[in-house]
């Protein structure tokens, strides 16, 4: 019997090998440095948060992960695949969500789907039925022979996730993704996402400057003109802190005051 491609290895199971590590990681765009000595780890079936304001440095560790840069000092890998080294391995356990909108407003949503599964190389039959299922996860499979142009906000970020999630990655990435949008869609999101951690035990790595998407069962790595300030689950941030909650963690840790923080 032919092992299936999109199957986890044997170490995608071992929760010691880290769905994302970022190892040192500095960038800098001419003088200005974006990230300076970056490290953290994202667990497998975990969601971490990437908590910084605007010019932290999370999209620009975003387009290192995903290659949009090349990764000039430091090392990251996707379930132990380095992605400078082993790219096509790396990038095949990763999905993505990116801040700016990608989707192709004339198309109907199967056939945003079908482009998305055609670049992974997915045949015609899987495509189909992955797409029922990665559909219903974010409660769209209604709209798939819509134009992508008739769906409010919200319902543009839930295919997002959905063709994020076409490919059976491992390790899903989303810079920013409630942005602009109202409190329903936007907790409606979250509450997507979070189910995929307990039913496909995907890691999750949420960039956001958002204090009140983050839940005390997360972990958190806190971002900061490009330094990494602290990092580990809300309760110890807090600890380490001296702050009784993680947006006073925050403002403490990054010497802001609340209003911007918000
Ligand atoms: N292409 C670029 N050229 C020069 N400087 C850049 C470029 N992209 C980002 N920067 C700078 O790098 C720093 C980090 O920016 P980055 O966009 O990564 O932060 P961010 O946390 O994603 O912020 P935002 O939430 O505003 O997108 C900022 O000081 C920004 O001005």
């Amino acid at each position: 019997m032919t092992a299936d491609p999109h199957e986890p290895l044997p170490a995608e199971r071992d929760a010691s090998v880290a769905a994302l590590n970022v190892a040192g990681v500095s960038h800098s765009y001419g003088k200005r440095k974006a990230l300076d000595n970056v490290s953290f780890a994202v667990r497998p079936a975990s969601f971490t948060v990437l908590l910084g304001l605007n010019g932290a440095g999370k999209s620009t560790l975003f387009s290192l992960i995903t290659r949009l840069f090349g990764v000039r000092a430091g090392a990251i890998s996707i379930f132990g695949w380095d992605v400078s080294r082993t790219p096509g391995e790396a990038l095949r356990r990763l999905g993505v969500v990116f801040q700016a909108r990608t989707l192709d407003l004339d198309l109907s949503v199967e056939q945003n789907l079908r482009y998305h599964a055609a670049l992974h190389g997915m045949g015609a039959a899987e495509t189909k039925a992955r797409s029922v299922e990665v559909l219903t996860k974010v409660d769209m499979l209604d709209r798939v022979n819509d134009k992508v142009r008739a769906l409010s906000g919200g319902q543009m970020r839930r295919v997002e996730i959905a063709r994020a999630l076409l490919h059976r990655p491992r390790m899903l990435l989303l810079d920013e993704p409630t942005v602009g949008l109202d409190v329903k869609a936007r907790s409606d999101i979250l509450t997507h996402v979070r189910s995929l951690i307990a039913s496909e035990g995907i890691g999750v790595l949420w960039a956001t400057h958002l204090i009140d998407e983050i839940e005390n069962s997360d972990d958190v790595v806190v971002l900061h003109r490009g330094k990494l300030l602290d990092k580990g689950n809300v309760a110890e941030v807090c600890a380490r802190a001296g702050a009784a909650s993680m947006s006073a963690a925050f403002n403490r840790l990054a010497g802001v005051d609340a209003a911007e923080a918000h």
